[in-house]
């Protein structure tokens, strides 16, 4: 199975909030046909009724996947709706965090082919990072395909362990928003210093976007960009000698939040 015989047997997406807009905002831009997409979501957005796929319509009997994007607490609400789907042709994949393949394989069947991913909101500007792993019943064709779906919308790494999905998500899944708050603290920053707020804030995106595009791009290590940076003596010596501070600096603070964020993967596993 490939992406054209997604778009010929469809896509059905179980909860369409910000993750769910964030990819399918990316496959309907990468082509995939409204047409061949299904919404199952009590709450749609207008964004949504303005793409133009079904929502809350009779589903295909057999799509070629259903997406699960909903939130881990909804999961006892939601699974139902596509539980008829299971141990057929349909491959699940499920993009909630902390919840493990297993609670998948216990609703939906245990014959069923099952992906967990987990993706991050940069999805929608084809730019995301998801990592994904697959229950026994995921061949290697439905581990393709659901790259393919993936690569959609970003970049796609493979784990060959799903203990390693809390540490993930603590990484990329939440990480957006550690970036977005350093964007926000920096333009505080700024204006501390005397800039006017839209200045301040034009400066700190670009900072960052520019910053993550030479990261990407360069052969360089980001230690040694940040080097390059730093003119001895100079003003990014002085800021770094704060932001690097193994004591209450950046390090620390990170290591903190990251295992803050893991740890709260492992807690939605037991709820
Ligand atoms: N927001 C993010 O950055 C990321 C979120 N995730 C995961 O994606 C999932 C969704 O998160 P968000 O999109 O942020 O949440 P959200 O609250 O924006 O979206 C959830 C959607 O599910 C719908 N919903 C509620 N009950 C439903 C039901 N019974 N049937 C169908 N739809 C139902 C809601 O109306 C809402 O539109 C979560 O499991 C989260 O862990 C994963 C990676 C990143
Ligand atoms: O905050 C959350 O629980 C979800 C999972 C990763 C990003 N957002």
């Amino acid at each position: 199975m490939d992406m054209q015989d997604v778009a010929r047997n469809g896509l059905v997406l179980l909860g369409c909030g910000k993750m769910g807009s964030a990819m399918l905002q990316g496959w309907l831009n990468g082509g995939l046909p409204t047409a061949s997409v299904w919404v199952i979501d009590p709450n749609p957005s207008d964004w949504l009724r303005a793409t133009g796929v079904h929502i809350n319509a009779d589903l295909p009997e057999s799509p070629a996947i259903v997406l699960i994007a909903v939130k881990p607490q909804m999961m006892g609400d939601a699974l139902p709706a596509i539980a008829a789907m299971g141990n057929g042709g349909t491959l699940f994949v499920s993009v909630a965090a902390g919840t493990p393949i297993a609670a998948f394989e216990d609703a939906l069947g245990a014959q069923s082919p099952i992906v967990r991913a987990m993706p991050n909101t940069p999805a929608a500007v084809g730019r995301g990072i998801t990592a994904i792993i697959g229950n026994t019943h995921a061949s290697a064709g439905d581990m393709d395909l659901a790259e393919d779906l993936l690569s959609a919308v970003g970049q796609v790494v493979r784990l060959d362990d799903e203990g390693q999905m809390d540490a993930v998500t603590g990484v990329s899944g939440s990480g957006p928003a550690y970036v977005f708050h350093m964007i926000e603290c920096m333009a505080r920053a700024g204006e501390a210093q005397g800039l006017a707020p839209d200045l301040a804030m034009q400066l700190a995106k670009a900072t960052v976007a520019g910053a993550g595009a030479l990261a990407e791009a360069a052969e360089e290590t980001p230690a040694q960009l940040r080097v390059n940076v730093t003119s001895p003596n100079g003003t990014t010596q002085a800021g770094l000698e704060v932001l690097m501070n193994e004591t209450d600096g950046l390090p620390p603070l990170m290591e903190n939040t990251v295992r803050a964020a893991a740890d709260r993967s492992r807690e939605l596993r037991d709820d």
